[in-house]
């Protein structure tokens, strides 16, 4: 070893730079950086780097990521390896939580590198932005490369979905360089999202990740034509991403073949297994031949636990924290409002310079309340509003989302329809003028105000109306450090003595 911290792998002088390293033979280690030989090993990351030179820019990449606390920094940028005493600590102290099938399950890796991914991946990843994993990536990724299946939970905005997209296309590439000779192409691996804005977000993605591949995708929502989703499944794609009903319709007009699939995957799955798509998701996944199965959420409840355990026969559970909390980088401002005053309120938030912080998404109950709202809000204060909707056609759909993301309106009125998933960068405010009918909800709905551990903020009307959900919400309030409006308290433990009372205590 040298004081740099490298092992050459023969006796030659250390390269001091790039460009004095020659191109890796077939089967020869390639450097992290930039793809020539990897002829050492960079101790602190267990990382094969071509030079010196290439050491010291993986090094600095690993600094950037910050994802540590500086003291532990020189323990944490060590991949734990195969030492399960390493994995145990690493898990404990980025609060990554595994159950089931035992020491079966992966280490967590620090670096996509480690994973053993396809180049072009590596740098598809790197172009995106994405210099290190974030935990449930760290843990998700490794797990579900195996082929085992998985049921995962993260804070909202935590990047569940490379978590999956990621092994996808890894095991999509492979297949191909195994199977030269099939050149039938079909789909290998599908997803299933509850609404169209998150499948196209989620196909986005895939494509920005899987650019340069053998990865085609194809996006099989309803609004859009069927005959154009089933021409391109036919020319040969790899992912098929859907909303369960738009699958389940194209399935049973068409031939499609599905024995190929491999991994099967449900975003936002605690949504996919309630009532509405249940049946549906179910018979899609009857179509398949026992899949992996991937399923996803930022809320889990033991119904999902037990319904998702029965669709793969040894199912992994990875959580990263507390499940089922708000993500802490929202802050929650709780206020009391009657429901006559609602409208009053938020005209007052939207002209105020310190409390309106544009974009900002406006959370309504009902398809007629977001269109009466959006306009209310453009007339009464001059502040430019749209609504979004099921209703709406696709076309009006990815119009609105157009006008809001480009920064030409700064007010958008949803329903439940952007509540989760959607991947809304630029907000950082939204405003929940009617609350969710569930805590879970209303835990994906404020989450839309952070991405990526970013500070967002989410103004929360709530009044009796709201009753069924006070005591979960204090709670929610309470994790979060949260103010809690006086009439809250007061009438959460008004309710938790009656229903004692109630119940004969
Ligand atoms: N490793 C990474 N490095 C940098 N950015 C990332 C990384 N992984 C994901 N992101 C970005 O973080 C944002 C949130 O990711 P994503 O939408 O996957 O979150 P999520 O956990 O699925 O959230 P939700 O529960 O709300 O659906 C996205 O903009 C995504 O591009």
């Amino acid at each position: 070893m040298n004081e740099e911290g490298c092992v050459p792998h023969n006796s030659d002088v250390v390269k001091q730079k790039s460009i004095d390293q020659r191109a890796p033979l077939s089967g020869e280690p390639k450097c992290v950086i930039c793809s020539r030989y990897g002829e050492y090993i960079c101790d602190e990351t267990n990382d094969d780097v071509c030079s010196l030179e290439c050491k010291q820019a993986l090094l600095r990449r690993v600094d950037s990521a910050r994802v540590f606390p500086a003291t532990d920094e020189c323990f944490y940028v060590r991949d734990p390896g195969s030492s399960s005493h390493d994995a145990q600590l690493l898990r404990r102290k980025l609060d990554i939580h595994v159950q089931g099938q035992g020491s079966a399950v992966p280490p967590p890796v620090l670096t996509f590198t480690s994973c053993g991914l396809p180049p072009k991946l590596l740098l598809n990843l790197e172009t995106a932005g994405y210099d290190f994993p974030t935990p449930i990536q760290m843990q998700a990724i490794p797990a579900a490369l195996t082929g085992k299946s998985l049921l995962a939970s993260a804070d909202t905005g935590s990047g569940k979905t490379a978590s999956f997209l990621v092994p996808i296309i890894s095991r999509c590439t492979t297949y191909h360089s195994e199977h030269p000779s099939d050149q039938r192409r079909n789909p290998l691996a599908m997803v299933l999202a509850p609404t169209r804005e998150l499948c196209v977000q989620v196909e986005d993605q895939a494509k920005m990740l899987g650019k340069g591949l053998p990865f085609k995708t194809a996006l099989v929502v309803g609004g859009d034509p069927m005959s154009g989703q089933l021409y391109r499944i036919q020319q040969g794609v790899e992912l098929i991403i859907g909303t369960p009903g738009r699958v389940v319709d194209l399935l049973s007009k068409h031939t499609i073949e599905l024995d190929n699939i491999m991994t099967f995957v449900l975003d936002e799955v605690d949504c996919m297994l309630q009532r509405g798509f249940r049946d549906q998701v179910m018979q899609i996944f009857q179509a398949l031949s026992q899949p992996q199965v991937l399923l996803f959420s930022a809320t889990i409840s033991r119904e999902v636990e037990k319904v998702g355990g029965s669709l793969a026969k040894e199912i992994i559970l990875v959580s990263i924290g507390n499940p089922n909390k708000p993500n802490k980088a929202v802050n929650q401002l709780a206020i009391w409002v009657d429901a006559k005053q609602k409208k009053q309120k938020l005209f007052d938030i939207l002209r105020s310079q310190n409390h309106f912080k544009p974009p900002a998404v406006v959370y309504v109950s009902s398809r007629v309340g977001a269109d009466l709202l959006a306009n209310a809000i453009t007339v009464v204060t001059g502040v430019k509003a749209l609504s979004i909707h099921g209703e709406k056609p696709m076309k009006e759909r990815r119009d609105v989302m157009g006008s809001f993301l480009g920064g030409e309106v700064p007010v958008l009125v949803s329903t439940g329809v952007l509540g989760r998933g959607v991947d809304l960068l630029v907000v950082r405010q939204v405003i929940v003028f009617d609350m969710p009918s569930t805590i879970k909800e209303y835990i994906h709905v404020i989450g839309r105000a952070s991405r990526m551990g970013e500070k967002g903020t989410a103004i929360v009307f709530v009044n009796e109306d709201d009753r069924n959900l006070f005591p979960d919400l204090v709670a929610a309030l309470k994790s979060s450090g949260a103010a809690i409006p006086k009439e809250l308290i007061n009438l959460t433990s008004r309710e938790m003595h009656n229903k004692k009372r109630r119940v004969g205590y």
